[in-house]
């Protein structure tokens, strides 16, 4: 069988089995001119022969003739592979040891890396998983409703500190309070702590909204809207913005005698954003998309099961609707836009069609259409929940309201106040830090009433708004001890520490905003409702401790549009009506904004405005 072992031997030359091993000398020794030391290790490779074309012809071409006449054509110690028997022994045990320290090494690693682990599990946050799968989300829930989400976060605080562990909507969660916390949280970029949305958002809203998209492209989408939506743009809005309020709440309220007011604002606010910022004038788109963000807003908080009837599914096919109704309106503005027809700085969304990337990338369709439906979620509720707290806060003392529009009739020529000076002064030194604030904001706002009209002026501009310092002061008051944003959640990108804590990758991390507004510390007296806090030059407040808008590089693009907002609309409330509440003790909701819980039911009537 000379020949069949000759294919062996071919196959060996060119693909050795074992192509290299060690061997270590015994004693000094020499080879080719060099010394080499008894104890070093001396390596052989055999392809360096097999292939060398010194040795044999054509080295790469497969011929096993070349073995049949080896005084010829193979040199002793050229096919090692097969030469080399004697050597065998040694070659594999030098082989197992090389193997074995190889299988040590993993394995130890493994052992230090598993080691590491329960080394960081042991710095785990102090606190409670709950029960598996729920945790605690059924008592924080519960809190929640019971507005007592502070009690319940305040209660794990005191046992654990201001970090804790919990697990909240199906996912373990560390809870970090705190100014240091907030800094941590809201100050980190998404290779630390990532936005997370929940499943519901992602698939009622879209993927593409801000906190969805990549590094370049969040830039993108979120400088376009704070190129819009900062203070020097705004301002050529206020006029038109102090129309559409005077309009809307003229039809809506004028011959009513009792309205809801949370209702009422929920659909003011609707037509304000479709309107100054999206650009959406008729009154049946409006009120079409009205009804179906209603249901998109249930399904972002519902349970995500697809079937006919559910709260989800018919959120899903309320974002098919809103679609199809916002394509037909993206792609006029964009033809528009080409035929040089609209001015980009129109609204929002045709701004948003219009910018560009450096490298001329436009904002995507499917970012545009997601944008627009996370804008108006992230804007709506909050705004509409921090009006109808104002309201309920006006309400709650119709005595003082009215007593202070008794100066107005006494004295309406008064030149710097609509009060009589006495007046004022009495009753601000009889009243409560809550009722000095009703006297202030209706004085401020009735000021600017009277002055306006002294001048003939019709509807309110940008200066009107910035004088509005004391009602805003209100509305920052009401944000530091009813946060519209309780908290939100994050994601820990990697394995982090934070305070001595150990937070593993993929856990979520929450913040909130109370943790820092409630303590004492930070806000004297915090539970006392006193707007003064906020007009201290002298005592700053701290950064990352007055959270309301966030903080940070995710903080609320919409925060000056809202104060621009909510100051023309409380404008027209305060000097066109009076209002009591139809439940004095109505309490607060949270689901998960806070809403009075029954809605607010008021009784209105118009004033006198002569
Ligand atoms: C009183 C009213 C409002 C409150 C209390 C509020 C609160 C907040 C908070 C707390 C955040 C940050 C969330 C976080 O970092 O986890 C946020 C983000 C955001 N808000 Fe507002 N918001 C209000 C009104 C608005 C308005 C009117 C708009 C749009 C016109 C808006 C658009 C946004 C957007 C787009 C984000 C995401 C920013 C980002 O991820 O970079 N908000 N808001």
């Amino acid at each position: 069988m000379k020949y069949t072992w000759r294919v062996a031997q071919e196959i060996m030359k060119l693909t050795p089995s074992v192509s290299s091993n060690f061997k270590t000398t015994i004693k000094d020794t020499s080879f080719g001119g060099f010394d080499i030391p008894k104890g070093w290790r001396v390596f052989w490779f055999a392809p360096a022969t097999h292939l060398d074309e010194i040795i044999f012809e054509e080295p790469e071409k497969f011929d096993p003739s070349r073995f049949e006449n080896l005084s010829k054509y193979v040199l002793p110690y050229t096919n090692i592979s097969v030469r080399d028997q004697s050597d065998y022994n040694t070659k594999y045990k030098d082989m197992a040891v090389l193997v074995l320290v190889a299988i040590t090494l993993v394995f130890l690693s493994f052992v230090f890396k598993l080691f590491r682990r329960n080394r960081k599990v042991e710095y785990l946050p102090r606190g409670s998983l709950g029960f598996p799968l729920i945790g605690e989300s059924l008592s924080f829930v519960k809190a929640q409703k019971e507005n007592r989400g502070e009690e319940w976060i305040n209660e794990r605080i005191s046992k654990h500190g201001p970090v804790f562990k919990t697990s909240l909507m199906g996912f373990p969660t560390v809870v970090i309070t705190g100014q240091a916390g907030n800094k941590f949280v809201l100050g980190s970029d998404s290779d630390v702590l990532t936005m997370t949305q929940p499943m519901t958002v992602r698939r009622v809203v879209g993927d593409c909204t801000l906190t969805g998209l990549s590094k370049p492209r969040y830039k993108l989408v979120k400088g376009a809207m704070m190129s819009f939506l900062k203070p020097e743009s705004l301002q050529s809005y206020v006029s038109r913005l102090d129309e559409i309020v005077n309009a809307h709440i003229v039809s809506e309220i004028k011959e009513k005698e009792s309205i809801k007011a949370v209702d009422f604002m929920k659909k003011l606010t609707f037509d304000v954003t479709f309107t100054i910022l999206f650009g959406i004038d008729g009154k049946s788109p409006k009120e079409a998309m009205f009804h179906d963000f209603d249901q998109i807003f249930k399904a972002v908080w519902s349970v995500p099961l697809n079937f006919p009837g559910t709260i989800f599914h018919q959120g899903l096919q309320a974002r098919s609707r809103v679609i199809s109704m916002i394509l037909p309106i993206l792609m006029k503005r964009k033809q528009e836009l080409l035929d040089g027809t609209i001015n980009p700085r129109n609204d929002l969304l045709t701004w948003m069609l219009a910018v560009r990337e450096e490298n001329q990338e436009p904002i995507t369709r499917d970012e545009l259409i997601d944008n627009f439906i996370g804008i108006v979620i992230a804007s709506h509720d909050t705004t509409s929940i921090l009006l109808s707290l104002m309201m309920w806060k006006l309400a709650r003392d119709p005595k003082i309201v009215a007593k202070v529009r008794e100066g107005n009739h006494v004295h309406p020529t008064f030149a710097s106040s609509f009060l009589s000076f006495p007046m004022y002064i009495i009753l601000f030194i009889v009243s409560s830090h809550y009722a000095k604030s009703i006297i202030s904001i209706i004085s401020e706002q009735m000021e600017i009433f009277l002055r306006k009209k002294g001048s003939g002026e019709e509807k309110l501009a940008w200066t009107d708004l910035q004088s509005m310092k004391y009602t805003w002061r209100v509305a920052q008051e009401l944000m530091r001890i009813i946060p519209p944003v309780f908290g939100n959640f994050r994601e820990a990108a990697k394995d982090l520490y934070f305070c001595g804590c150990f937070i593993p990758k993929g856990w979520q991390v929450f913040w909130v905003s109370h943790g820092t507004q409630m303590n004492e510390d930070i806000f004297e007296n915090p539970k006392v409702f006193d707007p003064s806090r906020f007009e201290n030059p002298t005592k700053p407040i701290p950064p990352f401790t007055y959270v309301p808008f966030g903080g940070g590089p995710h903080m609320c693009s919409g925060n000056e549009f809202a104060r621009v907002e909510i100051l023309t609309i409380i404008h027209h409330m305060v000097t066109k009506f009076e209002w009591s509440q139809v439940i004095p003790d109505e309490t607060i909701t949270r689901q998960p904004l806070p809403y009075p819980s029954m809605g607010l039911p008021i009784n209105i009537k118009s004033v006198n405005q002569s």
